[in-house]
């Protein structure tokens, strides 16, 4: 039995895919939603469209999970903490699976890093990667990446969560594995900038190359391995979400390139962890430039033009 907490619209896509070979319980945190996907059988609110079937359970009460083969954690990043400070008490046991992309931005910290702190007994995992929920949902094929410092656990989580069109890559390099995933949402707000001031795709493709150039050095300066940065949780991830209306943070981007409000109740995972990047950086004394651009973006402290100045204007360098 599977459980994941947090029906919005990534943790209803694995409920639907994972359900075609375990038994699924799906926890939204306010009774009413649970009650309509129960009643209805379809997340209208955040992945309309597309039915839950009849072995997902969807509940508004985490009852004790003792028994559950693994606990998914799907909510946005800067919620992971409270959910798990709230919850905590009623997850020991089974491995803690962090479905969630970003860095905290009160403490710097990545997700498997906040389980650690929070639940230190629970073995802690995370799984990332290229995909859009509605993609997984409607069963398309998707491949994600699911890391684990402890390979012992990692081989049956690999298992345990591939599906027929859901497959999974398994790496231990936990750290490379979560900042590709954070960094790269940060790079999707850019690139939804270039695109939506009309700065045409050669300059996407710059911003694109060189911001992957900065989530390599910050990684790797906290201890990633390269060769996962190139891989589907950075590099893979950088190119669906820098290049796809889909992505909430690419379509943030292309509302801040166009000067105009976006929705705010979206989530938008890049723009925190923008600050919390730039934050980190400067502790760590790495150069960070296209990091800093959109970050001052997000925070209005640049405008489009001046923030292209700023980069176009650095000293030329070998690349
Ligand atoms: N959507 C996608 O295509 C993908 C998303 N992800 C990642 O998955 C994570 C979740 O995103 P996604 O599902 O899309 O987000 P959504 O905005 O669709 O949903 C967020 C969900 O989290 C719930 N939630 C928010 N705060 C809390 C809290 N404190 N306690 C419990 N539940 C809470 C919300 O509940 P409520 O509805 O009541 O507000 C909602 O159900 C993000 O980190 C994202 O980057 C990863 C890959 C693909
Ligand atoms: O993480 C994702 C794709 O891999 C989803 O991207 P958005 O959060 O930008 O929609």
């Amino acid at each position: 039995m599977i459980v994941i907490l947090g029906a919005g619209a990534f943790g209803t896509a694995l409920a639907i895919t994972l359900a075609r070979s375990h038994a699924v319980t799906l926890w939204a945190r306010d009774p009413q939603h649970a009650a309509e996907m129960q009643g209805t059988r379809e997340n209208a609110r955040r992945l309309p469209g597309v039915s839950l079937p009849e072995n997902i359970r969807v509940c508004a009460e985490i009852e004790t999970v003792e028994t559950a083969d693994a606990v998914l954690l799907a909510v946005p990043m800067q919620r992971l903490r409270a959910l798990l400070e709230e919850h905590g008490a009623r997850l020991a046991g089974p491995p803690l699976v962090a479905c969630c992309k970003g860095i905290e931005l009160t403490t710097g910290l990545g997700p498997t890093q906040i389980i650690a702190q929070i639940l230190p007994q629970s073995p802690a995992a995370i799984l990332t990667g290229p995909s859009f929920a509605a993609n997984i949902a409607k069963g398309l094929p998707t491949a994600l990446t699911l890391a684990c410092t402890d390979d012992e656990i990692g081989r049956p989580l690999q298992s345990l969560l591939s599906t027929g069109t859901l497959r999974l890559y398994r790496t231990t390099d936990v750290i490379g594995a979560e900042l590709g995933g954070a960094l790269k949402n940060v790079m999707a707000i850019g690139s939804g900038v270039v695109m939506g001031a009309g700065l045409g795709e050669s300059a996407r493709a710059a911003l694109m190359t060189r911001g992957f150039a900065e989530m390599c050095r910050m990684a790797t300066a906290l201890g990633a391995r390269p060769d996962t940065l190139s891989g589907l949780s950075g590099f893979g991830d950088l190119v669906l979400t820098c290049t796809s209306d889909q992505s909430r943070n690419t379509r943030f981007g292309q509302s801040l390139g166009r000067n105009e409000a976006f929705d705010p109740t979206i989530t938008v995972e890049g723009a925190a962890t923008a600050r919390a990047v730039c934050q980190r950086a400067a502790e760590l004394g790495i150069d960070m430039p296209v990091s800093r651009a959109i970050t001052a973006l997000i925070d209005g402290e640049l405008q489009v033009d001046q923030a292209m100045d700023m980069l176009l204007s650095r000293p030329l360098k070998e690349e």
